[in-house]
């Protein structure tokens, strides 16, 4: 069966979980059958929970409490680091600093922005390597035990993603190895967040929310998110679905480069979070792409006759980089 025949607009109550387990399975029919419960998760929803990931506890525990330590310095301190003031899109970005929906006066979270580096700092001469618009230097702040613990979840959840993409591959009809030499030196953004509380009675529509109802740009998202449920969903009849955090599972998610490259055969699914828990609220997601110089044009078994191909081929390097400068251009109208 065409893939194209199954793109469907049916709509969606919950987020599948599926369990990662078989994905180092040396059977491949294990592996295969762990695709065809992400074809359909990606078919129908656009989301999903992993769990039995292998990312240890403890570094994500180590991450997230640095996080909470940089966020906790004087605005001052975080503000050396603005990202408005690098052009590569890394550093920290303040509360209201970005407006994710255009529509939104602005995003209650703060950010603090990352991109490829080794792990070992004695091999970083690389580590300004031309991933386009995020080549050049990550800027870390002056703040004992950030930087490692940090680094250490971002090359967890790179090798986590790489997992993925053969599973992407079988899920998509293709050869398991599809991607893999197409993603040699893969774009992963990630970015530590901060959500501090909202009011509940707060509206939808007085345009201040956590993070505004948008799509990611990237091939998929790898989220952590705390136990503070925000995040939402939006199904095919525009209701919300909450993304109620499950322990020890991270959120997974089609971007807009996978939906294209698929013909919408993926969902690239509409998404926000609000934060009205009265606590504060951290999430990490970890945007993961392709290598920059790859073209994303129609996968064949994604076009048909019915379903002719609705985007022009563009190289996924251009294509994040117009994505990320279209929104900062519309952030912060203070
Ligand atoms: O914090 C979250 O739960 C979602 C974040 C998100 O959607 C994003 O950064 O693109
Ligand atoms: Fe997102």
């Amino acid at each position: 069966m065409f893939l194209a025949d199954r793109r469907t607009d049916s709509t969606f109550e919950e987020i599948p979980i599926i369990d990662f387990t078989d994905a180092s399975s040396s059977d491949p029919k294990r592996r295969l059958a762990l695709a065809e419960k992400i074809r359909d998760a990606c078919i129908n929803v656009g989301f999903f929970y992993i769990t039995n990931h292998g990312v240890p506890e403890d570094t994500i525990t180590d991450a997230v409490a640095a996080g909470k330590k940089f966020f906790a310095q004087p605005i001052s301190s975080k503000l050396h680091l603005d990202i408005h003031k690098a052009k590569n899109f890394k550093g920290y970005t303040a509360l209201l600093g970005e407006n994710t929906d255009p529509t939104g006066r602005g995003d209650l979270h703060e950010g603090f922005d990352i991109g490829w580096e080794e792990q070992d700092s004695s091999r970083n001469l690389d580590s300004a390597r031309d991933d386009s618009a995020m080549s050049g230097l990550n800027v870390w702040p002056d703040l004992p035990g950030f930087r490692e613990p940090v680094l250490s979840y971002y090359h967890s959840i790179v090798q986590l993603g790489l997992r993925l993409f053969p599973l992407f591959a079988l899920a998509l009809d293709l050869p398991e190895n599809f991607f893999e030499d197409k993603t040699t030196k893969p774009a992963a953004i990630m970015r530590l967040l901060h959500y501090p509380p909202q009011s509940p009675t707060t509206l939808d529509n007085d345009g201040v929310i956590g993070i505004g109802a948008h799509t990611d740009y990237e091939c998929f998202t790898i989220l952590w998110q705390d136990t503070v449920s925000a995040l939402q969903v939006r199904n095919a009849d525009g209701k919300w679905i909450d993304a109620v955090p499950i322990p020890g599972a991270f959120v997974l998610n089609i971007g807009d480069q996978l939906a294209r490259w698929t013909n919408d055969v993926f969902k690239s699914t509409i998404h926000r979070a609000i934060n009205r828990s009265g606590q504060e609220r951290y999430s990490i997601p970890l945007f993961f792409g392709v290598d920059y110089d790859v073209l994303l044009e129609p996968i064949p078994s994604c076009i048909s006759p019915e379903m002719p191909a609705k985007y022009e081929p563009v190289k996924a390097g251009d294509y994040v980089q117009s994505r990320l400068e279209e929104t900062y251009a519309q952030s912060v109208k203070k």
